[in-house]
């Protein structure tokens, strides 16, 4: 496939801000769906979806972390893209043979030979496309085509429509359950709009007055999560964000929370504070997910994570150099 033809699309291109600066993020394009009703385009069927992410990316990082928690690593298998994203041509795979640090971790597409990056994928899915490159993507071996790029879709499908293929307790893994769906929907609002997105509407201000606004907003949220996650711990007794049962809402707070100390606070200029030092209940929380549960911590690489924002937002950061610390990335659990 000529990949050479493309068009460019800058990630953050012009598009991305509003007449005040502010950044405002677009629509993802596929939204089909797993599904186990009969007669569904997408069954759930063993081997046959493809999660393409980037361990970097926080939106790809829930479905990381879902896919763990419900069992399915042997049911639907991953690829990240390499680290580093470039601004014209988005994500890219590791070449055949290439020498890539954390090889683990970065590999070519195992599914389409000659495959540049994610840019391939989505105009191999319709030749048409006009959207971002983004991660995740999840892909389709038997129809050979995208079914999804909407993380928070990507991930409600991993919790229910593949639970016939699971063994009992990983079928009642119930990261969404009925009796708290009301207060979990509230919460995706409110993480999403103020901290999963508050720390890039902070970054990623183009003027004085959206940075500040922003900044504003973000720590008065986590002020509030900060008093959330304190009744949880000493009211409800839970480590989670809902008490005693890890459901979707750490999973969305989480993603970003791991990434603060470490990136935005420098990178982002989210600098009013640090979660380690001035907010222990969100500390405690974040910490003991990363080491108490190990779909978070064998989900967080902060070696991609690092890389891929210092090295290449040059925008914020043009010599691509790394911050060594904080030290280290994550305190201990106790
Ligand atoms: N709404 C998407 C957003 C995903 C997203 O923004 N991913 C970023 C990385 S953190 C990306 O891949 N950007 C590259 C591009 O747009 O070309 C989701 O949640 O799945």
């Amino acid at each position: 496939m000529a990949i050479q033809t493309f068009q460019k699309t800058n990630p953050l291109g012009p598009e991305l801000w509003n007449a005040k600066g502010e950044l405002v993020r677009p629509p993802t394009v596929f939204r089909n769906f797993i599904s186990r009703e009969p007669g569904a385009r997408f069954p759930p069927e063993k081997g046959r979806y493809h999660l393409y992410v980037s361990y970097a990316c926080p939106w790809a990082h829930r479905t990381l972390i879902a896919r763990k928690l419900k069992g399915l690593e042997d049911i639907i298998s991953v690829t990240s893209v390499h680290y580093h994203m470039s601004l014209t041509d988005s994500w890219r795979f590791a070449r055949e043979g290439e020498d890539v640090e954390w090889p683990e971790l970065t590999t070519p597409d195992p599914l389409h030979k000659g495959f540049y990056g994610t840019k391939a994928l989505y105009f191999h899915a319709d030749p048409d496309y006009k959207a971002r490159f983004s991660v995740p993507i999840l892909w389709d071996k038997k129809l050979d085509t995208i079914v999804n790029n909407e993380s928070s879709e990507i991930i409600r499908m991993f919790y229910t429509e593949f639970d016939d293929l699971l063994p009992p307790e990983k079928r009642n893994v119930d990261l969404y359950p009925e009796a708290l769906r009301a207060q979990i929907d509230e919460t995706n609002v409110y993480t999403y709009d103020n901290v999963n997105n508050g720390v890039y509407k902070c970054g990623l201000a183009k003027t004085q007055e959206a940075y500040h606004s922003a900044v504003n907003n973000l720590f008065a949220s986590l002020d509030r999560i900060e008093a959330h996650l304190k009744s949880s711990q000493t009211d409800k007794n839970g480590p989670y964000y809902f008490g005693s049962e890890i459901t979707e809402a750490d999973i969305r707070l989480y993603v970003t929370i791991v990434r603060f100390d470490t990136v935005y606070v420098s990178l982002f200029k989210t600098n009013r504070g640090m979660i380690r030092h001035d907010y222990p209940y969100i500390d405690r929380w974040a910490r003991n997910l990363y080491w108490k549960v190990p779909a978070f911590r064998e989900t967080t690489s902060f070696e991609h994570i690092k890389g891929h924002y210092f090295r290449s937002l040059t925008m914020l950061n043009p010599e691509g150099i790394v911050p060594e610390g904080p030290v280290p990335h994550i305190l201990p659990v106790d």
